[in-house]
């Protein structure tokens, strides 16, 4: 691939198995993803018909990356780069902890702190009067550097936080550029085999080991989690269940664990009917989980319009890459956030359900902050010191 410097065009996936590595825009793909999994519909339409265009254009293997966001009726931020290619993963370098620290010169939470339990409170009292077993609550908070964005040493530190994880890297429409790590992942496809890694349940880590495995062990015995993640799960088995010769779920979930926090996590794996499917039909099928939405999905997505004063954006959607072959790997975008110059959007989110307390929930974003917070060199004590503002929601945009 040819040498670049032009960071608006750069793309990046990295799996912990290989990294996908792009830059120059062949063509962008903004048409919704709504229905995205109608294999006639007008988003699988322009997907194939930007690929064919590619393979015109000289393209063997044209590719796909980019984001879509969590309310599939906004435009998607895809992509066909004009160069990739697949590199090994490398070993770290070590931390020289070079410009480690950001330098902060103002913060603000959308919405704040009071305010976000009160939505949870809220949420849980709607819980009484309607069918929603749980909705996911999150939150922005928006930073302003003193100093310029290095996003090639962020994506490092954010490795280093989760190898384990799926590092990415997307322009974005506005000039920005979104940049995360996420924990999730949504869908792979890989000829006929299929694998989703659904999260739900978190618990913070903690620094002393003991303290660390006793919390670990608190959350596998969690009632309170585990119902959480039976929702996502039985959501997961009902939709890739019909499109499946087989499909293996683990009778119950494991611990997975991050720099940050420990989470409740299945493996499913299976084998597709239809080996014409592609990886991004199958994720446009499961996007949202009940893990970023709620459970039933649409009377989630309601309550969260209602609560939440924000536009998501690109936050919660997906993340990753499909070839023309319908082979791809789709992330969950979460732990992430958006840069542009010297404007940080970071983003957090909860499962909510009716046993759910409000400091708790509100420990929980805080920590899932934590992963953007310690790849600029922040933690929550520092922004502490500094003055925060609630804003209006409709002067947010994503
Ligand atoms: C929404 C986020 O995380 C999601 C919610 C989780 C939970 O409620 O336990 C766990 C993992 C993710 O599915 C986030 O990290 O912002």
């Amino acid at each position: 691939m040819p040498r670049t410097h032009d960071d608006a065009t750069r793309l990046q996936f990295v799996s912990p198995e290989r990294g996908l590595h792009a830059s120059g825009v062949m063509a962008r793909i903004t048409a919704p993803a709504w229905e995205g999994w109608q294999p006639d519909g007008d988003f699988q339409h322009a997907i194939r018909s930007t690929m064919e265009l590619a393979q015109q254009a000289g393209q063997q293997a044209p590719i796909v990356m980019g984001a879509i966001p969590f309310d599939t009726r906004q435009p998607s931020c895809l992509y066909v780069p004009r160069h990739y290619e697949w590199r090994e993963p490398t070993p770290l370098p070590a931390d020289t902890g070079d410009n480690a620290s950001a330098s902060l010169a103002e913060a603000s939470d959308i919405p704040q702190e009071a305010a976000f339990k009160q939505a949870v409170r809220q949420a849980i009292a709607n819980f009484q009067h309607s069918d929603i077993r749980k909705a996911v609550l999150s939150r922005i908070l928006e930073l302003r550097l003193s100093n310029a964005v290095n996003i090639d040493q962020l994506l490092m530190r954010l490795r280093r936080q989760n190898p384990g994880g799926y590092q990415f890297r997307v322009p974005m429409a506005d000039g920005a550029t979104l940049v995360g790590v996420s924990p999730e992942l949504l869908l792979r496809k890989e000829g006929t085999a299929i694998r989703s890694n659904p999260l739900a349940g978190s618990a913070k880590r903690q620094a002393d080991d003991e303290q660390d495995r006793a919390m670990a062990e608190r959350l596998l015995a969690s009632a309170k989690d585990h119902h959480e993640h039976r929702l996502v799960i039985e959501e997961i088995r009902q939709v890739l269940g019909p499109c499946c010769t087989s499909l293996d779920i683990p009778e119950s979930p494991s611990l997975i664990g991050t720099s940050a926090l420990w989470h409740l996590s299945s493996n499913l794996e299976g084998r597709i009917a239809d080996p014409a499917t592609t990886a991004l039909q199958l994720a446009c099928r499961l996007h949202p989980t009940p893990a970023v939405c709620g459970y039933p999905t649409e009377s989630a997505r309601k309550l969260i319009d209602l609560v939440e004063p924000f536009d998501r954006g690109l936050f919660t959607g997906m993340v990753g890459w499909c070839d023309a072959e319908g082979n791809g790997e789709w992330a969950v975008t979460i732990r992430c956030g958006s840069i542009k110059h010297d404007t940080i959007r970071l983003f957090a989110g909860a499962g909510i359900v009716e046993a759910s307390q409000p400091d708790a929930e509100w420990a929980e974003i805080q920590a899932k902050l934590g992963t953007m917070l310690n790849a600029f060199g922040l933690d929550a004590s520092q922004l502490a010191t500094h003055s925060w503002c609630d804003r209006p929601a409709d002067e947010v945009v994503s």
